[in-house]
């Protein structure tokens, strides 16, 4: 058994201010006994828009960067983090960049993924979501890597809709499934649940999914022309509610939902337990390859 920690907190524009808020978060659950502890999506900072944020991402998000793997390596604990990094055309660092990409990163091994699917969605009584205008999706799947508390698949947020992806981590040796969120409060009260139980069901997987959680902008941070395109107060806001869930479906941990203030939430991973729920119920040996090939 070994202890894994899911965050939760609210990043603004603030970078430094956000940095805190992971550290804080860092210190107490490496105190508590988590060996990996996971943050959430754009855990850097929530932008105002994309040119705002790929300034940021260029200029700030490298101490942020940094500060993390400090306290990861003093620490002792394994980080993953959700960051936006300056995507370059073709890797050529030469070329100016016009947009991001969403990254997670787990420090220590040097995981790296860029979400591959975008919020671009149009949810009646929910702000507008257009993800590409700032973001690059990603390109290529990762692999599932060996972490200190099991084999583990990244996704990001969005990707927990996409299940053919949970499926394919899980075949190619996924133990923990990863979806760090800032998901909003219409889809998250809708949907965050059922979605991230159904992968680890799904999967027979643990679903480590830490969140964004609280208004991610108050309206004097924000522009007249901002106000009024998150929602009717002018602030964007996220639903929260991170949660690790075990391979049978149990909400094993819960951050609470009253709390803005950065907090975390530890569950035990139990290999053990994951395997004999594999055993007892052989999904993977009664796949009908023949019918719905891989
Ligand atoms: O990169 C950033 O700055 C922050 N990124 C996000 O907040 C992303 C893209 S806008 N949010 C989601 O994917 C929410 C998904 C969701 O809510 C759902 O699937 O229902």
């Amino acid at each position: 058994m070994v202890l894994a920690a899911v965050g939760q907190f609210r990043a603004t524009i603030q970078v430094l201010a956000n940095a805190e808020s992971c550290l804080n978060i860092i210190h107490r659950a490496s105190k508590a006994g988590a060996k990996t502890v996971f943050l959430p999506e754009a855990s850097d900072f929530i932008g105002l828009n994309a040119e705002e944020g790929l300034k940021t991402a260029r200029n700030e998000t490298p101490q942020f960067v940094k500060m993390i793997r400090d306290a990861a390596a003093l620490s002792k604990i394994e980080v993953s983090v959700g960051i936006h990094s300056p995507f370059h055309l073709n890797n050529d660092a030469t070329v100016t960049p016009t947009k991001t990409t969403n990254t997670c990163l787990f420090i220590s091994s040097d995981g790296e993924y860029h979400k591959l699917h975008l919020f671009d969605v149009f949810v009646e009584g929910s702000p507008i979501y257009h993800e590409s205008k700032g973001v690059q999706k990603g390109s290529s799947f990762l692999k599932p890597f060996d972490t200190s508390i099991g084999r583990l698949g990244m996704n990001i947020c969005y990707d927990v809709r996409f299940p053919e992806m949970a499926l394919k981590l899980r075949r190619e040796g996924a133990e923990i499934l990863q979806y760090p969120s800032a998901f909003t409060l219409r889809t998250g009260a809708a949907h965050w649940e059922l979605l991230l139980r159904a992968r680890a069901v799904d999967t027979q997987c643990y679903v480590m999914a830490a969140a964004q959680g609280g208004k991610n902008m108050r309206r004097n941070e924000m522009t007249d022309q901002q106000v009024g395109k998150h929602d009717e107060e002018g602030r964007r806001a996220s639903y929260g509610h991170a949660m690790i869930v075990d391979p049978w479906g149990s909400i094993v941990a819960q951050c609470s939902d009253m709390s803005t203030e950065p907090s975390f939430c530890l569950a035990d991973v139990d290999l053990q337990s994951l395997r004999q729920v594999r055993q007892s119920m052989p999904l993977w040996d009664q796949r009908r390859e023949d019918v719905f090939p891989s």
